[in-house]
């Protein structure tokens, strides 16, 4: 395996125009990714996961520390060529699905390769092979408002992975969704992965974290914990991941970034 994304010592802190007072967001991240990983980030409201997406996605700055995706050192992207490398690098799969209404289906799907000004007959090709591996075969001529809230997210989904992106990166992607929908979701990341997508997906769903095959903790800004599934069962493993929030919210975990797995 290789890595595919490296964070060394990544620090953010935030300035706010009208308050003298500076958020420290995140401090002395590092934390690698390897090709074909399925990594959970949970941690409270407040603790910056959100940050920590936002770093990887080149959508932010840290104030300090490097980020590296594939070979690439974030810090370099020019300012003006940061969406081109997203839109080639990263598919994102957001909470309230972040569709085009008045674009069916299909369009919304195709729209980034459209930004990428990929040959229609390849841009056809590619919704016709991954439309149908989402369950969306039949959806295509619809509009986002004539479909359930989960096959909504598929059609994210599909827009997200349609560059056939690096990482997935993907952000409370069954927050808006019910159990059932939730759970099937899960399912098709679960299989994603399995086919070799690597996934990053921040999350506050013990139940969804449970599916990936590392949980990292974020408390305060630091990466406080991690396990990784190893042999463990689902259900093995949501247990582990719902003992350690409760001890993380007690503060009782020594901190640690080494896997007890
Ligand atoms: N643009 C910003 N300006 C100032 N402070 C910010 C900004 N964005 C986040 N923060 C602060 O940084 C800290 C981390 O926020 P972040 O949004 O990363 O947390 P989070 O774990 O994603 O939270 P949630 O689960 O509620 O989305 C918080 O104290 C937050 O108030």
């Amino acid at each position: 395996m290789s890595t595919i994304l490296e964070l060394t010592n990544v620090a953010k802190t935030y300035h706010t125009r009208f308050n003298a007072n500076a958020v420290q967001a995140l401090t002395d991240v590092s934390l690698s990714v390897e090709t074909g990983e399925y990594v959970a980030i949970m941690g409270e409201s407040g603790s910056g996961k959100s940050t920590l997406l936002n770093l990887i996605a080149a959508l932010d700055k840290p104030t300090s520390g490097s980020i590296n995706l594939n070979g690439t050192e974030l810090s370099t992207i020019p300012e003006g060529k940061s969406a081109k490398f997203r839109r080639e690098h990263l598919g994102f799969v957001f909470q309230d699905f972040n569709l085009l209404d008045t674009f069916k289906v299909q369009d919304n799907i195709v729209l980034p390769l459209v930004l990428s000004k990929t040959p229609v007959p390849e841009m056809e090709k590619r919704v016709k092979d991954l439309a149908p591996k989402l369950g969306l075969g039949d959806k295509l001529a619809k509009f986002p408002y004539e479909l359930s809230g989960g096959q909504q997210q598929r059609v994210a989904a599909a827009r997200a992975l349609i560059t056939n992106p690096e990482l997935l990166l993907a952000d409370e992607p069954t927050g808006a969704l019910d159990s059932r929908t939730a759970d099937e979701l899960l399912q098709l990341f679960a299989q994603l992965n399995g086919d070799g997508q690597t996934i990053l997906m921040v999350t506050h769903s013990a139940v969804a974290a449970s599916h990936a095959g590392r949980v990292l903790f974020i408390r305060d800004g630091r990466i406080f914990h991690q396990l990784y599934r190893g042999d463990l069962t689902q259900d093995e493993m949501l247990v582990k991941i719902s003992d350690t929030m409760t001890a993380m919210l007690a503060k009782q975990v020594p901190s640690a970034t080494k896997g007890d797995a």
